[in-house]
């Protein structure tokens, strides 16, 4: 029998059992996992135990939930554990493939004040979007495969590979840990594994699916200025003494201008060239710049050109300023000289940077800026976390796999893209494993991951699920 042949009854149980996806996915939206908020920690592992659970009701064989010890600095709890990454078996049958399937359980953080029409951890469906935090970015996806095997049980159909799950609590606060475990576990746990698939991406746009085979790498930092030992009144030293949040906003000013341009010395020199052939490849790619400012929500882009804004995206290094801990960020108008405050900042990495180097320059010109300012308050600048950049070769039986799956799925070839945004462990996985790695994703391009209101379409999640189960059965089957 055909791939298409077999993968009929499946598809039509997948279809029908739309309202208990709905639901679990809905039951892993409640729980706010947020990595980035320590007082949120035990949610993370209430989500680890979660999924757990549904991987024993799904049958799944030598569950592992492995202890990364304690985070390490920058934290504000020193014994904060990290939360463990789930591992989990179907089939160690010698005669099939294995494919590893990499996903994560943790979520940005999210609150009703930020802007969102509903609450952010109640997974809301209007029309066809299923809006809540993580929905799109990383539940959905990870929920997907689990719901894959379940549809595989209940049409009595094996699945057709050797499946090992590897789902963290850490990616978006730098995977912290995984990287030591995927490197003693290369030849224990992960032994035998043919490929690896991660669904933690997006499509370009809103219509047609995509590949990714690269991914920007991401440096986040911290500046720390400090005074005095207590926040105090503006009336009354204000105008007398060296203001942290002064010197901050100073530094922070230097770091990038307003076109987007990285202003600290070395950093641009480290990226490669675009070759002529490399530039080619952006020609073929399905792009609407009108789709982009309708997901920022505004026309606000420094491009208009297709190549532009697709290589400043996924090709050229960035530099974003997040926030300031320590600022005062309420409504009104609090008179207050904060005594402490904490700059975020965060560049995102492209071949060839070295990030050893980025670091050392980020530090450097930090400290020139400041010591410019003859101010007498106290500097440190460190590095909370690093994930390197990621480029495969997209032509392989892995891509094939998943190109056949997306075609019969959504009737297309897909684009093959390259993120903006970072997956720490891709690289990873791809060197300790020595195996190809292939990033397919559910959602669509305005789904607003880490943003206010991210949704994941019902569509893209149920042919998602289809997806996906295609793509083990193509690769069972070997490149067509
Ligand atoms: N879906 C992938 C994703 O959102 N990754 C994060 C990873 C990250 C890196 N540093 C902090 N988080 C991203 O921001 O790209
Ligand atoms: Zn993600
Ligand atoms: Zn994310």
């Amino acid at each position: 029998m055909s791939v298409e042949e077999s993968l009929k009854p499946l598809f039509s149980a997948i279809t029908e059992l739309k309202p208990s996806f709905i639901d679990r996915l809905s039951q892993a939206v409640s729980i706010p996992s947020v990595s980035s908020d320590e007082s949120l920690r035990p949610k993370v592992f209430e989500m680890a135990e979660f999924l757990k659970s549904q991987l024993i009701t799904l049958g799944a064989e030598d569950i592992q939930m492995r202890d990364l010890g304690i985070q390490p600095p920058p934290v504000v709890d020193p014994k904060l554990q990290l939360p463990p990454i789930v591992l989990a078996r179907f089939g160690q049958d010698p005669a099939k493939k294995t494919i590893l399937v990499y996903g994560h359980y943790d979520v940005q953080p999210a609150s009703i004040e930020d802007g969102w029409a509903t609450e952010p951890f109640t997974l809301v469906q209007k029309d066809d979007k299923l809006i809540g935090r993580g929905s799109t970015d990383d539940k959905g996806p990870v929920i997907g495969w689990l719901n894959s095997i379940e549809a595989h049980r209940k049409v009595g159909l094996e699945l057709p590979v050797n499946l090992v799950c590897c789902f963290e609590g850490m990616e978006e606060s730098g995977s912290l840990g995984l990287e030591e475990l995927v490197a003693q576990e290369s030849d224990k746990y992960f032994k035998g594994v043919d490929a690896v698939c991660i669904s933690d991406n997006y499509w370009l746009g809103t219509k047609k699916p995509v590949l990714t085979y690269g991914l920007r790498g991401c440096n986040y930092y911290q500046i720390t200025v400090s005074g005095a030992n207590a926040d105090l009144h503006s009336g009354v030293f204000g105008g007398i003494i060296h203001e942290p949040m002064t010197d901050l906003f100073k530094v922070m000013s230097q770091l990038v201008d307003v076109k987007g341009n990285i202003l600290i010395p070395g950093v641009n020199e480290m990226v490669a060239p675009v070759t002529a052939a490399e530039d080619k490849l952006y020609d073929p790619i399905e792009f609407s710049a009108e789709e982009l400012s309708q997901a920022a929500g505004a026309d606000t882009g420094y491009f208009d050109d297709k190549k532009d804004i697709l290589q400043h995206r996924w090709r050229f290094p960035s530099l974003s300023l997040h926030g300031i801990e320590g600022a005062f960020s309420g409504a009104g108008a609090k008179t207050v000289i904060p005594a402490k405050v904490v700059g975020k900042f965060s560049i995102r990495t492209v071949p060839d940077m070295d990030s050893d180097k980025l670091d050392q320059f980020v530090f450097d010109f930090v400290k020139a800026k400041f010591a410019e300012l003859g101010t007498k308050n106290k500097l440190n600048v460190e590095l909370i976390h690093g994930g390197a950049y990621w480029v495969s070769d997209p032509f392989n039986d892995n891509f094939t796999a998943a190109a056949n799956a997306t075609k019969l799925v959504w009737g297309v070839d897909p684009d093959l893209t390259r993120e903006g945004g970072s997956i720490p462990i891709t690289l990873t996985f791809e060197q300790e494993l020595k195996t190809g790695v292939v990033l397919l994703p559910m959602g669509r391009g305005d789904d607003g991951a880490h943003s206010i209101n991210e949704k994941l379409d019902v569509p893209n999640y149920i042919e998602g699920v289809k997806t996906l189960s295609a793509y083990l059965h193509y690769y069972a089957a070997g490149a067509k």
